[in-house]
């Protein structure tokens, strides 16, 4: 209801200009703070060359991290003080028996003097309650401790630019208004926070336990995407001392996708998180000139279906090379680089032997183990020189003395002529000798050293693909077929790759290198995870060198299923053993209509892995079906249909096609026969709701619009998984209007759904 309205009004106004003076009151303090902060900085700055300088600099960097901690908490102030809280619950805790009020929001502040809460940040334990539990007895943790009380009140506020707008009081069980009401939003070009109306399943996973792997498959729309992140938010919280926001990775499918989550962190007063893709990653770990061809070239050839029967060994290629058998092959390999690196024979200077071959490959196959094969290389150099230096007098004595003895022996013989010429020979062939050996001890290590092989992660990788006989050494299972398909993969440039080969190379360079720089990642976040193979998961693991993944996805929407994970009972029992699995079945993107007809779709062409969506109360528009016969009556009907729904108040509009050329095609009959502004969209360009977007539907992947239609023109759906697929990812798109345009109902995988699902128009209907 409308604040006013509200009984509480008053108190609640009275309360919130309270809390915005308190906040004003403190800005004003942070204010004063950073400018002492800074004129400390200036002063300890000229000291620098006065003072004892650890003494300088240790003033200049106090100064430095307290004005660090006075701005976080400066931007921390302003970015809550139009809104400063979203909900109150009224708790009594059994034990204390005292009444509070608590009010919940992004930031938690508290009185200074009194110490007393003012606002309690979403991610304490409390707040649990608000979003766990209903009325009543409830209970949390803290720790090991488990709270127990009773929630009396649960209110939810709406504050825009400071102003009570509205106060809802949840009487029974559920967020349902406030949910409603944001859902009924438009979609803007940026995914937004959702934590007024997080709902309990969303927040099982959030808080779900930090210290072990996490899988969620969720349907489409129910907030994979916007809970993760909100869980990165909530590792920052609640563990700010083991997990700096630095030390987490968001891996996200494309550039576009980065930037359109790019708002979400921030406004969870969150920031310096990694963001970027699995290829990005690779190539930082690797080598910055390194090149991938995207995955979706692959996906673009196998939906064009030329060459059927050529794109199914290409698929079977991707799939072996995602898999972990590949993998294991990958480590027998790099296992046999490892043991055959070792030079021949017994390190010696001379005749000298400075160390026997079994000790040198004890030293670098098991005492260095813990380092990558190339860096043992270093290690042992070092080692071996340190051995040379403290040997060296040890070893020049006991030359010096095998040739005395020699000397001793030649100065007595008898003949005088022949001991002079017997002595001078030796004197002449110990100076050589020893100069040999002092020569030999400043460059035998280098010259052993050097014996090692020299060469790259991707000379080493190239050899694997195309050796026949490397191959079956291997993996003696391995079909001509795909032996051959593994060769003819390579492509012919060095460093250019196939977004196939990023898992092994990723792999080798981690057993054999290292990656190229540390790699600071606890805590690895994947989305749309359904599209990583085993080995890439495995790959990563190994790299990161750690266990705590959150790894979100969703097999429905597997369009790279040929190459992906098909079930995350594999993820759990291969890779992950530990990990907690949890599901998201309710569905927020879309209305009933939409839903119901995108699962209708999907069940009707292929088997349906998991549980399908069920839609959030939302009604909406039926899905349309635009049966049409020439482009000039499709750019009509969709015109007219756009038209309307922009009076309607929807703002963000997209033509789905099936791939590239498809809306390339699209793009040209709109220019032809319509007024729309309209614009490809690629991986690499910013969303931009002014014009109507034109997009390939596995770019829109993960993205979301309020109007959208697909259009098959030159390209139709077939009954195979990967078509029908497709189409359930373009349908669950929409938050509010979905279109369907073909030339004929099979087209689009509608000719055997129940026609209540949809209305059925046609294109003359939308040209005049
Ligand atoms: N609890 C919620 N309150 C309000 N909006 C929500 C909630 N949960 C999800 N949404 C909204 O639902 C939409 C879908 O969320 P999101 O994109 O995170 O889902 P997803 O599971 O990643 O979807 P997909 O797999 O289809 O790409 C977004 O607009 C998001 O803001």
């Amino acid at each position: 209801m409308s604040a006013k309205q509200h009984p509480d009004y008053d108190f609640e106004k009275k309360r919130l200009e309270f809390t915005k003076t308190y906040i004003r009151f403190l800005l004003e303090q942070a204010k004063e703070s950073k400018q002492h902060y800074q004129e400390n900085m200036g002063e300890a700055y000229a000291d620098l060359n006065v003072l004892d300088s650890s003494l300088g600099y240790s003033n200049l960097l106090t100064n430095v991290q307290f004005l660090e901690m006075t701005e976080r908490e400066h931007r921390q102030l302003e970015y809550v003080r139009h809104k400063p809280y979203f909900a109150r619950i009224d708790f009594q805790e059994s034990k204390k028996g005292q009444h509070e009020k608590l009010y919940i929001g992004k930031a938690s502040l508290y009185d200074r003097e009194s110490q007393k809460d003012i606002i309690v940040d979403w991610r304490s334990p409390v707040a649990n309650v608000y979003y766990d539990s209903r009325l009543g007895d409830v209970t949390y943790e803290v720790g090991d401790e488990v709270v127990t009380g009773n929630v009396s009140l649960k209110r939810q506020y709406i504050i825009e630019d400071g102003e009570l707008e509205e106060i809802r009081d949840i009487d029974i069980t559920t967020h349902d208004e406030l949910l409603q009401q944001a859902l009924s939003g438009s979609a803007q070009n940026r995914l937004t926070d959702i934590v007024s109306t997080i709902q309990d399943e969303q927040n099982r996973v959030i808080r779900a336990d930090l210290y072990k792997p996490l899988i969620v498959q969720g349907v489409a729309g129910s907030g994979k995407t916007t809970i993760a992140l909100h869980r990165i938010a909530y590792f920052i919280y609640k563990h700010a001392a083991y997990f700096s926001p630095q030390s987490i990775m968001i891996l996200a499918p494309s550039k576009l996708f980065l930037t359109y989550i790019s708002e979400v962190l921030p406004e969870l007063g969150v920031d310096q998180v990694r963001q970027t893709t699995f290829l990005e990653f690779v190539v930082q770990c690797l080598d910055p000139k390194l090149r991938f061809s995207h995955m979706e070239d692959d996906l673009i050839s196998l939906l064009q279906g030329r060459e059927e029967e050529k794109q199914q060994e290409r698929a079977k290629v991707i799939a072996f090379k995602g898999s972990l058998r590949f993998a294991r092959l990958v480590q027998r390999y790099a296992k046999d680089i490892e043991q055959g690196m070792i030079p021949e024979g017994d390190f010696k200077i001379g005749n000298i032997l400075v160390m026997k071959h079994e000790r040198i490959q004890e030293l670098f196959l098991y005492e260095y183990k813990y380092l990558p094969v190339y860096k043992r290389i270093q290690k042992l150099k070092i080692v071996l020189m340190n051995y040379v230096r403290t040997k060296k007098v040890q070893w020049e004595q006991r030359i010096l003395k095998n040739y005395e003895i020699k000397l001793g022996r030649a100065l007595a013989i008898g003949d005088d002529m022949r001991r002079k010429e017997t002595v001078t020979r030796l004197m002449e062939k110990k100076e050589t000798l020893m100069a040999d050996f002092k020569k030999g001890c400043r460059t035998a290590v280098n010259h052993y050293i050097k014996r090692f092989p020299k060469r790259d992660v991707f000379d080493y990788y190239s050899e694997l693909l195309t050796n026949e006989e490397l191959l079956r050494a291997y993996d003696e299972r391995l079909t001509g077929a795909l032996v051959s398909g593994l060769a003819s993969s390579r492509l012919r440039w060095k460093r250019h790759y196939r977004a196939e080969d990023a898992a092994a190379l990723l792999y080798l360079q981690h057993y054999l290198y290292g990656p190229r720089q540390e790699v600071k990642t606890k805590s690895i976040i994947i989305d749309e995870a359904q599209d990583y193979t085993m080995f890439e998961l495995y790959a990563l693991k190994k790299i990161c060198k750690t266990e705590l993944f959150t790894i979100l996805g969703d097999l429905s929407q597997g369009i790279h299923s040929y190459r992906g994970v098909k079930s995350w009972g594999n993820v759990v029992e291969q890779l992950f053993p530990k990990a907690n699995y949890l599901t998201l079945e309710r569905s927020y993107r879309t209305t009933i209509e939409i839903m119901n007809l995108a699962n209708a779709v999907l069940s009707s062409s292929c088997e349906v892995k998991v549980p399908l969506a069920i839609p959030v109360v939302r009604h909406g528009n039926a899905p349309g079906f635009i049966l049409y016969d020439d482009e000039r009556q499709l750019a009509a009907a969709l015109e007219r249909a756009i038209l309307q729904a922009k009076a309607g108040k929807l703002k963000s509009f997209a033509l789905l096609g099936k791939t590239k050329a498809e809306c390339e095609y699209l793009m040209r009959i709109f220019e032809a026969h319509s007024s729309l502004a309209v614009e490809l969209m690629t991986e690499q360009r910013e969303l931009d709701t002014s014009v109507v977007s034109i997009i390939p539907i596995h770019v829109a992947k993960g993205l979301e619009f309020d109007f959208v239609a697909i259009v098959s023109h030159s390209e139709t759906y077939s009954r195979e998984e990967l078509d029908a697929q497709l189409l359930y990812v373009g349908m669950t798109r929409p938050l509010h209007q979905l279109y369907v345009c073909a030339k004929r109902a099979e087209d689009v995988l509608l000719d055997d759904i129940n026609k209540d699902l949809f209305m059925r128009e046609t294109g003359e209907l939308g040209s005049e």
